[in-house]
């Protein structure tokens, strides 16, 4: 059963020009998705750069208008009430941020950012905000201390870990986490990565995943959607997409995932000879003896992705 439905979302930005600074045209960042989400469920929204996926976070926390669309939670439309300070859904959906350092105010210590939605969510004494931040802190994995110092006393990993405190801080049942760990160190990924799933199953959470990344989607989401200009190209169960993927952007994205498998070094190998006696046509595409064109992402892996690539070239 979803708790909350997406349904044909559009965010156009209107584009300006000319002597009097009139709309000429518009860019359309999000341009008619629907999702649904379960509780303790991760779902995972790819896609190349600036193919809408953050406007579609911010969308839907309320940080971006809405061109039209509409978002039903716990089977009420609000659509209309995703900016209102204080409300339930404001409360429930949380967000965490790629950049933890400029998403956490400097002037603040640890226990004023947290503090901030407790008071704005929760009704709490003083007593009992304190042992709140101390709890926050605990489930985060940091000591008690860090709440008295400032942001910029944190290493990476440490301000994304106080980052997602103040995200859990009013008990929400979704976090939308936009490109989460990848301003971090590939092993302080992994950690971020594991510590998310871990308080998940704790505390039941579910979360929109957004990443540029198919490998880390892979690890974290049980469902996911290939964004491209603004549309899902393909929507469906990991399995589905990484087992059996049907759209050939899926195919291409899937096709350029680093692998460090045995058997798959081999295979790029004799691809690589492949294309050393070919022809290249510019840093993206070559030309075999034949005249057709192959895209340089799909012949640098697997053969299937290159074949379904091929087009009718120039000689
Ligand atoms: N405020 C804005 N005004 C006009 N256009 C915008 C605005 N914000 C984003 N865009 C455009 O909307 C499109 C989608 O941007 P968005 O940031 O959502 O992409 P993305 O998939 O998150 O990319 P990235 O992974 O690089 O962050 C891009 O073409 C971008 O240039």
């Amino acid at each position: 059963m979803s708790f909350m439905e997406i349904k044909d979302l559009r965010v156009h930005y209107p584009i300006r020009g000319g002597f009097f600074n009139t709309i000429v045209d518009h860019v359309h960042a999000v341009d008619g998705i629907n999702m649904e989400f379960e509780k303790g469920k991760t779902y995972g929204l790819v896609g190349e750069s600036g193919c809408g996926k953050s406007t579609t976070g911010k969308a839907i926390i309320g940080l971006e208008k809405i061109t039209s669309g509409k978002i039903i939670y716990e089977g009420k439309d609000v659509t209309n009430q995703r900016r209102q300070r204080n409300s339930p859904y404001n409360r429930d959906i949380q967000m965490i941020f790629q950049d933890a350092h400029s998403s956490l105010n400097p002037r603040k210590r640890v226990q004023d950012i947290l503090a901030e939605p407790i008071r704005n969510f929760l009704n709490l004494s003083d007593s009992e905000e304190k042992r709140k931040i101390n709890e926050l802190l605990a489930i985060v994995g940091m000591p008690e201390d860090a709440k008295v110092k400032y942001p910029h006393e944190f290493s990476g990993g440490q301000k994304q870990r106080i980052g997602i405190a103040r995200a859990i801080a009013t008990n929400p049942k979704l976090i939308i986490a936009d490109e989460p760990v990848s301003a971090l160190d590939l092993s302080v990924q992994a950690q971020v990565l594991n510590f998310l799933k871990d308080i998940q199953d704790e505390l039941g959470l579910s979360y929109l995943f957004i990443s540029h990344d198919l490998g880390v989607v892979k690890h974290m989401c049980d469902h996911v959607s290939i964004m491209y200009k603004g549309r899902f190209v393909e929507s469906g169960s990991k399995k589905d997409i990484y087992q059996t993927p049907q759209h050939i952007y899926t195919k291409r994205l899937l096709s350029a995932i680093p692998t460090i498998e045995p058997s798959s070094r081999v295979e790029r190998k004799v691809e690589r000879i492949t294309v050393e006696n070919n022809y290249q046509l510019d840093n993206h595409q070559y030309f075999d003896a034949n005249g057709r064109v192959y895209d340089l992402q799909a012949i640098s892996d697997t053969h299937e992705v290159a074949m379904s690539e091929i087009k009718e070239g120039v000689k």
